[in-house]
């Protein structure tokens, strides 16, 4: 499998999206066919230090039981830890240039949200991006306003082989339409960990 596939389904998490045993809800998105996770543990209630550790160890685990890509959010004291694939960073995160320089050989995703934010990011150094917030979310407090459809439009235009996700209130409902406009993939957070039947909105995304 090649990035572009798999990032085709992305779930992203940390025990603060969770109302089960984030371990439970992971081994059940595993089951319904997710290709890559993210570990983020980020936000209000979320475990810091060693649960945080000890969180991450056991899904990082679980992924590499059944081969699904695992990447840490901000956190680049973590990858080495918790031997993972990779790191995703926003705008406000640490410098991709300076975590290409750390971490020549793991896979770097960059948030790209506005032209100005691409024009003024090493987008050479990156190996996927995540466009968003597409549709509203109240899941990240601090996310910006929705840039639709549209945006990811845009950013395949300007980068027509570069690995491409959408995030940002994606459900079962609308995520053909953000893979139409270009994405590879669809990361998503609240549709999965808050289901009902979570291998089921798996498949369905
Ligand atoms: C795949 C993917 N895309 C975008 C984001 C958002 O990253 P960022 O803007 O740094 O915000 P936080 O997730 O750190 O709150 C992401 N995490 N993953
Ligand atoms: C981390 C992040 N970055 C932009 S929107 C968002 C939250 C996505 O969560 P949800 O899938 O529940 O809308
Ligand atoms: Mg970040």
């Amino acid at each position: 499998m090649n990035l572009q596939q798999r990032l085709r389904k992305y779930l992203i998490m940390g025990s603060q999206n969770c109302q089960r045993d984030p371990v439970v809800i992971l081994e059940e998105a595993i089951a319904g066919g997710i290709t890559a996770f993210q570990f983020r543990e980020k936000g209000p209630n979320a475990l810091e230090t060693e649960e945080k550790l000890e969180l991450g160890l056991k899904l990082r685990q679980l992924c590499r039981k059944h081969h699904v890509m695992f990447i840490v959010n901000d956190d680049s004291v973590l990858v080495e830890p918790l031997e993972a694939d990779g790191i995703h960073v926003g705008q406000n995160d640490v410098d991709v240039e300076q975590l290409r320089s750390t971490f020549p050989e793991k896979i770097i995703g960059l948030s790209v949200s506005s032209e100005a934010e691409v024009r003024k990011s090493a987008i050479d150094v990156v190996d996927y991006l995540g466009a968003g917030p597409v549709f509203g979310t109240s899941t990240k407090i601090d996310a910006k306003a929705p840039v639709g459809t549209e945006w990811i439009t845009k950013v395949r235009a300007m980068y027509p082989n570069m690995p491409l996700v959408g995030i940002g209130g994606i459900t079962a409902q609308n995520s053909r339409s953000v893979l139409e406009a270009g994405a590879d993939g669809v990361s998503v957070i609240s549709a999965v960990t808050q289901a009902d039947d979570v291998s089921r909105v798996v498949e369905r995304l």
